[in-house]
């Protein structure tokens, strides 16, 4: 088990992201029931500015694979060597503008963007036994699974999806709920992509971070829990246990349709500088 997936390794991960970070005004990496996650430290209002970053690393919309049996397909017939061109993920993402013929620095991605990889999750186990039935395991086998969770399960799509795909550094940790407390923005240009996480609802410290992975209205147009989860698991492979799913007494429409209508819009701009610059550091 890599050693940043034990308790108490937050800091190591809130350390590994800090090259890409542009501001954060009060949030931490904690372990949590879902994997890793990020939680307030602060109090946040309505549209306050959680914390901003540049990408570890920018792709194009669609990988050559997605799954191990695409990665099966694309390395049946070649060597098996992790040569840029068979490694896709890491040739369009870490590297987008060299040659085919660079080799990746295997330790890189194994020991440090590995911490932005979902490595404690169902699909991580079922991606893991899936390469298992391809190939014997070793750091190659390791490597080419933390290269698959990096580009399906923590990057986002840039903008409205079409300008690529950037793997950010804490949002990495950020997980999914059907009733979110933010929203992330993209206010830079596609040269020069940014991420802005902002609150879409009052947010007390301790409490933790999410927005949803299906849109700004998922939760308004598929109000069925079931059928939330069924889509969450085809897109995402792991069962939804956000405050809406996990609820005994399903929210009223009311509610939730003040929470999801808050972030269906930009959230409003904060009130003043003041209020959100350093205020958690
Ligand atoms: C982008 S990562 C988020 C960070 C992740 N928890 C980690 O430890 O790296 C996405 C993964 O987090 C977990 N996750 C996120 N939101 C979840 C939710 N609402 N319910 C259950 N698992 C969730 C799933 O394992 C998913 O594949």
């Amino acid at each position: 088990m890599p050693d940043f997936l034990g308790d108490g390794c937050g800091d190591r991960i809130l350390t590994a992201a800090s090259p890409w970070l542009r501001s954060n005004n009060g949030c931490e990496v904690r372990k949590s029931a879902n994997g890793w996650s990020l939680v307030a430290t602060k109090h946040f209002g309505q549209g306050d500015v959680v914390l901003e970053e540049c990408p570890v690393m920018r792709g194009p919309s669609t990988f050559p694979w997605n799954t191990p049996e695409e990665l099966k397909k694309s390395l049946e017939g070649q060597d098996r060597c992790v040569r840029v061109s068979e490694w896709m993920f890491a040739s369009h993402v870490a590297f987008p503008t060299h040659s085919e013929d660079l080799w990746i620095d295997v330790d890189f991605l194994t020991n440090e963007l590995a911490m932005f990889a979902p490595l404690d999750s169902h699909a991580a186990d079922s991606y893991r036994a899936e390469l298992a039935k391809i190939m014997a395991p070793s750091q190659l086998s390791e490597t080419l699974l933390r290269g698959l969770l990096m580009g399906k399960f923590s990057s986002f799509p840039y903008g409205d999806g079409s300008d690529g795909r950037c793997l950010f550094g804490l949002l990495s940790k950020l997980n999914h709920s059907c009733y979110p407390n933010t929203v992330c923005l993209w206010p830079g240009p596609v040269s020069a992509p940014s991420a802005q996480l902002r609150a879409v609802t009052r947010i007390q410290a301790g409490e933790e971070l999410t927005f949803s992975y299906l849109g700004n209205d998922f939760p308004l147009r598929v109000r069925s829990t079931e059928k939330r989860r069924e889509r969450l698991f085809r897109g995402f492979e792991f069962n939804c246990c956000c405050e809406l799913c996990e609820a005994k007494e399903p929210k009223t429409t009311g509610q939730l349709c003040k929470r999801a209508l808050a972030f269906g819009k930009p959230p409003p701009f904060p009130k003043s500088k003041k209020e959100v610059v350093g205020g958690g550091q």
